[in-house]
């Protein structure tokens, strides 16, 4: 299969994006996509593919050995050519990431309302009054209800759906141009999950926030997105759209992703939000 090297300078543009250990070993090989400002695209693959270090490279969070070569385009300046303090200014700020597990994610002995003010205070210097009160509306924007409660609470006292809000929260406090979601509602069971699926795909729409979606199941990434990239070992193998992956498969590799979903059938379903996840 082909994948179309795209020319477009505006929203987030890996490019023949390469990851090696220092002992030469290829953990990325040459993988290109593109998300358009406002626009929603899935990763896809097994374990091990190299989905989650993408998204450690677009950061500059690659572990210490690894080097990276390529481009990573943000409105088209290279992360990959930035210093360290200049990258601090894009993390969070106009890349925001969520994690798969929100406890980890969390800082243990911080309330979830100071968590939420951090990077407004970093980013944006607001004044801690007025970081309080968009943490607030940044609750009530991620359907976490009794704000107060939750603003004073840590994460230890809150459900896993309700911690998956606050990190969606503080990944959306300084509107960031691409939210980058990695297997957020792996650690989920299945009817918190289908809650927050629905959370993200509501806040994407009504942010215009880009989205890249990471996960190695379709039918989750077939819920939020209609753009996809599929992994293997490193590289990009099928870039399609969700419905093509479901319906004509072109790669044998997506095939094969395509019938252990089916096998599963694990598809969530909508549920009415409960009080508990809420
Ligand atoms: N710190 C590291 N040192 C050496 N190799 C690593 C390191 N981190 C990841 N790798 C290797 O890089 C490859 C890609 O790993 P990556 O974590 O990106 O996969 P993934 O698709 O995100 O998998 P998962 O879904 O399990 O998170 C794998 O072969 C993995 O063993």
């Amino acid at each position: 299969m082909t994948v179309t090297p795209t020319t477009s300078t505006t929203g987030l543009e890996v490019r023949d994006l390469t990851v090696a250990t220092s002992s030469g070993r290829v953990l990325l090989d040459h993988v290109s996509w593109h998300v358009a400002p406002g626009e929603r695209l899935g990763v896809i693959g097994e374990s091990g593919s190299g989905k989650s270090l993408t998204a450690a490279a677009i950061l500059g969070l690659l572990p210490d050995g690894m080097t990276a070569t390529g481009q990573v385009l943000l409105d088209g300046t290279d992360l990959l050519t930035l210093g360290e303090r200049a990258l601090r200014r894009v993390r969070g700020a106009r890349i925001a990431m969520v994690f798969q597990e929100p406890l980890t994610a969390l800082d243990p002995l911080m309330t979830i309302g100071r968590q939420i003010a951090g990077p407004l205070r970093l980013h944006r210097k607001v004044s801690r009054a007025r970081a309080a009160e968009l943490a607030a509306d940044l609750c009530r924007l991620v359907r976490l209800d009794d704000a107060e409660r939750i603003l004073g609470s840590y994460p230890w006292q809150l459900s896993g759906g309700q911690r998956q809000r606050a990190c969606l929260a503080m990944a959306l406090a300084c509107e960031p141009d691409v939210l980058i979601a990695d297997e957020p509602t792996t650690a989920l069971d299945v009817t918190v999950q289908a809650e927050i699926l629905d959370l993200l795909d509501d806040l994407i729409e009504r942010t215009g926030t880009a989205l890249v979606f990471v996960s190695h199941d379709l039918p989750v990434v077939a819920r939020v997105t209609r753009d996809l990239v599929v992994m293997r070992h490193g590289k990009v193998v099928e870039a399609t759209s969700v419905a093509r992956a479901l319906d004509a498969p072109e790669d044998p590799y997506t095939r094969t992703l395509l019938a252990a979903a089916r096998a599963v059938t694990h598809l969530p379903t909508l549920h009415p939000t409960t009080q508990e996840d809420r």
